[in-house]
Formats: C-alpha cells, structure tokens, sequence
C-alpha cells in the first residue's frame, strides 16, 4: 500500500511539485425539473487546465467568485476526482489511484480554509487538534521518536513545540478553541497542516476572515514557516493585495480556464489578458493618478452549464477583437448564427471600437433613447452617442443601421441579437478557443487570441 511513498521522487525548490495537464472537472447539473429542462448538461468548473506547481513557491488561484478556483484545487488533491486530465505528484501519477492508495501521500498534502472556527471542533481540546493528523496517520514514526518515549509523548511533544512555532504558545495545549481569537485560530490549523511534515499546504483564502491587521501577522508567520520547513503553497484569494504581497507566481481563473499565468511582479506590472487588466483596475487605487485607463469590469458571469464559445471571457470582453482583423478561414464562420454575413468587415480601429462599444450597450441596455422623440431624432441620438454623428459606411455601417432602426421601433431584443450575429458572433473570440500564448522567458503565458501567434 505505501509503495506509492517509494515511487516519489525528492524534489529540490524550484522543482516540478505537481504537474497538471488537461485537468477538467464537470460537476452533474442539478438534478430534477431544472435538469431535464437544460437536459441534464454539466457544470464545466475546471476545463481542460494545465500548469505546474513548484517546490517551495506560493502560487497564487485568483478569479472572481464560481471560477472554479476551490474546484481546481480540491481536484488537484484528489479529493474530488477529475472527470478528465492528469496530475503528476513528484513524478506519482495522482489520478489512476484509489481513495485508498493514495492516504499514505496525503500526509504530504495539507490544508487551511478560510474559517478558522468552523475547521476546529470545539469539543476538542487544542492538543488533540493538533495531534489528529498524527493520529490518523499513525505518527511519528518509530525512528523519529526520541528513545523510549512512547508514541503518544512523542505526540504531545511534538504538538506543543508546533504551537510555539506558530506563535503560540505550549500551555494552550489544554484549552478549547473558543478561547482564541481569529488569527489565533488560524495559527492552531497552521499546527495542525504542519504535525505530519506535509510539503504542499492549500490555503483556501486563509486570511480573508480575518481583520486586516491580524491577516498580515498570520501572512508573515506563514512565510517564515515556508521557508523553515520547506513548504509550498497552492494560495487561493480574491484579495489581489495579498496576493501581490505573498505570491511568487500567481494563475488568474476565468470560469474554469486559466487564463493568464506569470510570476507575480510580471502579471501586475504587465497584464496581458483583457480579464487580468480588468481584475486589477477593480483594485481601489488610493493614487487617483493611477486611475486613467480603468476598464471595469461589466456584465455577470456566464454560467459554467453553457459557457459561450470560443474565448468564455469574449462576452464581457472590452477588447473583442474586429473580424475583419482575421482571415474568413480562421475565423470559421458560422453562417447558421449570422444575420448579415458580411464579405468584408472594412471598419477601421476607432470605427470598430465605437461599433464594439455600441453592441455591448444594445446587449446590456445600458442607454435609453430620447423620450417622445420622432424616429429621425432618435436615430441621431445614437449616432451621436456612439459613433461621433456619422455611423461607418459599407456592409458593417449597413448592419449598424438596420439595428438602430430596430432599436428606433423599440426592437431591442432583436436588435441585440443582430449585432451579436453580425458581430460578436463573428470575432475569432468567438469562433476559436484561444490556446495559451507560449511562455516568454519568465515564465508569462496568456491565453487570447491577441497574443496568438501568427
Ligand atoms: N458539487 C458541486 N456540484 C455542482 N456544481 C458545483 C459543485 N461545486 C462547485 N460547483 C460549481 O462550480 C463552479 C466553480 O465553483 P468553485 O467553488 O470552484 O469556485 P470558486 O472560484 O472557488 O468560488 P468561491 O471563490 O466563491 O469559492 C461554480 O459555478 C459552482 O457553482
């Protein structure tokens, strides 16, 4: 049964931890009415997601809630089980074992959540909280003990000196975790992760419950015990501010890709991706300065039961590219959804970006036309809300004018539909499934076809 315990390779820092290719998890969608209805698809969490994870690092998940960071993780670790892919532990192949050979290589593998109270049974006693990894895990073993303590010295021993390495303190040994404050508490799971000598910790936003001063305390008792014992850290947060502070690396997660990966410094000095740019515009600046070119982020989120095709972040996409940038063969164009389909798509830059602009505002009907105006003075309202008094001319202008008719008749339905059809619909982001951009030397790789390669 331990035999997988043999097969690990030792890994020195900086060294491959976990290699994942092509993971994908789908969870079964509601079951019932809701479920026929949509007939029974999946909820695509993690889709087809690939990256390593390397010995002594902190790699940040970040993405907005739902993006499936709690899933990736959770399928990293086997605890849910991938619906495809492969994850590589030093070399041991995670998913082709069962539940039960993998227990001897979980004490490698430990975990903190983001409620310290609710991870702590309160009935239990600090000591034995702290020992029942060991327990379970039949620890320490016999030539780790010093001579002739029995197992369960060695255990409270162990547990108490892991209290002081926390930034406990060892009488707490006997108390109850309602005793403690937050950080506290979170400093008793931290005992706990470290009793078996784990060398992975996933910390499942493990400050975000906690008050902003008591988070950089734990923050930078986490680090020096990273560094004291070697550990890595897979760190999922919201909070971009503590990831720029604890993050070597950092992945960014749109629904269930990951889309944008890079050392730390490199994705915040140099987003690439339009949904990383967005992410941290979303950060409070206190330096209006800063402030400019802000692009916050619109719209909601697809639901990961059907999420749009190509690019799933094109629907909210600030930068969706102009088909008429990309060739008729690579742009595979679906006659089956266009309204007008259109030879050439002869706008320039700023006439594609106002025409961009106009379609996400018909889509989200963030306008309204003047009220109790004639059709003529409506339709000028709009050209001179989007397009600066004059809409392009050729087939795109054509299209442009056949949805502010519709939007004039108080069509909007169908005029967002048109718009979509004619132009949305016809972007390589929304043809093509980007594939990440190849790494440049750091590291950085960004999957968006304004990255592709040529
Ligand atoms: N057991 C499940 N069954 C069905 N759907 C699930 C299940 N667990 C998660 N999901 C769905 O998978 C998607 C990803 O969820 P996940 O919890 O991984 O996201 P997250 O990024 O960790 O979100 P948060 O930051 O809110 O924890 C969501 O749409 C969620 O509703």
């Amino acid at each position: 049964m331990s035999d997988l315990v043999s097969e690990l390779r030792p890994v020195d820092d900086g060294d491959v931890l976990f290699e994942i290719d092509g993971l994908t998890k789908y969870f079964r969608s509601e079951s019932g009415l809701l479920a026929s209805l949509r007939g029974g698809d999946d909820v695509e969490a993690v889709d087809d997601v690939s990256f390593d994870i390397r010995a002594g690092e902190t790699l940040a998940l970040v993405g907005e809630s739902g993006c499936g960071k709690s899933t990736l993780a959770r399928t990293v670790l086997q605890l849910l089980r991938p619906t495809a892919g492969s994850v590589r532990y030093r070399g041991v192949e995670l998913t082709e074992h069962s539940d039960a050979a993998l227990r001897p290589l979980r004490r490698n593998m430990q975990m903190i959540f983001q409620d310290p109270q609710a991870s702590l049974d309160p009935r239990m006693k600090v000591g034995q909280i702290v020992e029942e990894p060991m327990r379970a895990h039949d620890l320490p073993a016999d030539e780790a003990r010093p001579d002739g303590a029995s197992k369960r010295a060695a255990r409270r021993e162990r547990a108490m000196s892991l209290l002081e390495t926390v930034g406990l303190k060892r009488e707490y040994y006997n108390r109850y975790p309602h005793e403690f404050s937050g950080g506290q508490r979170q400093r008793l799971n931290l005992a706990r992760a470290l009793s078996t000598n784990p060398d992975f910790v996933l910390c499942d936003e493990p400050v975000s419950a906690l008050d902003v001063s008591v988070q950089a305390q734990v923050l930078n008792t986490m680090d020096e015990l990273q560094e004291e014992f070697g550990l890595t850290y897979l760190f999922i947060s919201h909070d971009l501010s503590v990831v720029r502070y604890v993050a070597d690396r950092v992945a960014v997660m749109y629904l269930g890709h990951v889309v944008e990966l890079g050392e730390t410094q490199a994705v915040f000095d140099d987003p690439r991706h339009p949904y990383t740019k967005a992410l941290l515009d979303a950060i409070p600046v206190p330096d209006p300065r800063r402030s400019t070119d802000r692009t916050p982020i619109d719209g909601d989120v697809p639901s990961p039961i059907d999420p749009p095709s190509g690019c799933r972040f094109r629907t909210r996409c600030p930068k969706l590219i102009d088909p008429g940038a990309v060739s008729f063969d690579e742009r595979n164009l679906d006659d089956s959804v266009a309204d007008y389909r259109l030879d050439t798509y002869d706008l320039d830059e700023i006439e594609w970006a106002d025409t961009r602009g106009f379609v996400r505002a018909v889509d989200r009907r963030s306008f309204a036309l003047p009220e109790s105006a004639d059709a003529s003075a409506c339709r000028a309202a709009v050209e001179s809300m989007f397009f600066d008094g004059s809409i392009p001319d050729g087939e795109a202008g054509s299209a442009i004018d056949d949805a502010i008719d519709r939007l004039v008749a108080d069509e909007w339905e169908s005029a967002a539909t048109l718009l979509r059809n004619t132009f949305s619909e016809q972007s390589i982001c929304a043809a093509v499934e980007p594939t990440p951009a190849p790494a440049d030397a750091s590291g950085h790789r960004v999957g968006c076809h304004l990255f592709r390669e040529e």
